[in-house]
């Protein structure tokens, strides 16, 4: 066990075939994150990303490995782990306070109405849609749903949010205000969040660390790369930083070539020390976890020792 927040440890999925044969989506996937950070894994479609979000969530299990929050191993969902989709899952004969206040009253079942409506209502207000508490999800644009779906899932002070591919179905406008809102929450209430995104510039602008998948079956999470950007980093003008272009064409050039190449051409990868890489600082930089410890080293030395 490891004093991470969220460490998941040595975790396999395994699906029976058609053929009576097994498929590995991944094994031994060793993954870390602190607590108040933002990861987003990226990998291309059928990589396992849903599947490690759904065993996160408790949705679904490991066929071997164990994950640890906050030092307990999961087992099941719990209202510590709130997961917002893609799709909006509200309730549609609720108003937009009704779809939080059932949220906020499965976790608080003793709390009286007006306590319910309150608390529903900050988190309502927090993600922009006050004077909208009355509507119902068919009055609602898809951005306005998604908001309801970012307040119910934050309105149950989640340990961890988990989203998988929150923004992909919303148009480019309303993606970028919310971006922003959940990037502003995030920051404001030191929530720990794990995304799940196709898109390069949304993880650049989000996420403190980017985990890097290959293809699968087989898929193994190469790795991790820390976002050197600030964190006071704009979404407008994130393309003028001077890093920008080192971190989104490491970023690239993994999915495009990296991905598909990387197992054969990586013999000593070891997935429980994940490289840690930090684009255009001011030469990669590139360390090792080992299990619970961050080591560095640079290009030229020796990859750490590791103690496990
Ligand atoms: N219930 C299941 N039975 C058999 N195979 C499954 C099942 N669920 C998922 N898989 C397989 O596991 C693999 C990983 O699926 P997963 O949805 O986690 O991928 P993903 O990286 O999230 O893909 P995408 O980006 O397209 O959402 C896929 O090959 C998928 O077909």
């Amino acid at each position: 066990m490891t004093d991470k927040f969220i460490s998941i440890e040595a975790i396999a999925r395994r699906y029976p075939g058609a053929d009576g044969k097994e498929t590995t989506v991944f094994e031994n996937l060793w993954l870390s994150m602190n607590r108040g950070e933002f990861g987003c894994v990226i990998g291309h479609s059928g990589c396992g990303k849903t599947t490690v979000l759904n065993i996160l969530a408790g949705l679904d299990q490991p066929s071997e490995g164990a994950v640890i929050v906050d030092g307990q191993a999961i087992e099941g969902t719990s209202l510590d782990r709130a997961v917002i989709f893609q799709s909006h899952a509200l309730l549609p004969w609720r108003t937009v306070l009704g779809n939080v206040a059932y949220a906020v009253t499965s976790k608080w079942r003793n709390w009286d109405r007006a306590k319910v409506k309150a608390h529903a209502q900050t988190f309502i207000d927090l993600v922009g849609l006050t004077g909208s508490e009355h509507k119902r999800p068919s009055e609602l644009s898809g951005g306005m749903k998604q908001r309801v779906g970012i307040a119910r899932a934050l309105s149950i002070t989640p340990k961890i949010m988990l989203m998988d591919e929150p923004f992909s179905a919303l148009d480019a406008l309303t993606r970028g205000t919310l971006q922003d809102e959940v990037r502003r929450i995030c920051l404001e209430t030191g929530q720990t969040a794990f995304m799940i995104t196709h898109d390069v510039d949304e993880a650049i602008y989000l996420a403190d660390k980017i985990f890097l998948m290959t293809n699968g079956p087989g898929a193994v999470l190469a790795e991790i790369v820390e976002n050197p950007l600030p964190k006071d980093r704009g979404r407008i003008d994130l393309h003028r930083h001077p890093l920008y272009y080192a971190l989104r064409n490491h970023i690239v050039d993994f999915l495009v070539s990296r991905s598909k190449t990387f197992t054969a051409t990586v013999t000593d990868h070891d997935p429980r020390n994940v490289p840690i890489v930090r684009p255009g600082k001011p030469e990669l930089v590139v360390a090792a976890e080992a299990g619970n410890s961050i080591q560095a080293s640079w290009p030229g030395l020796a990859r750490p020792s590791t103690s496990s």
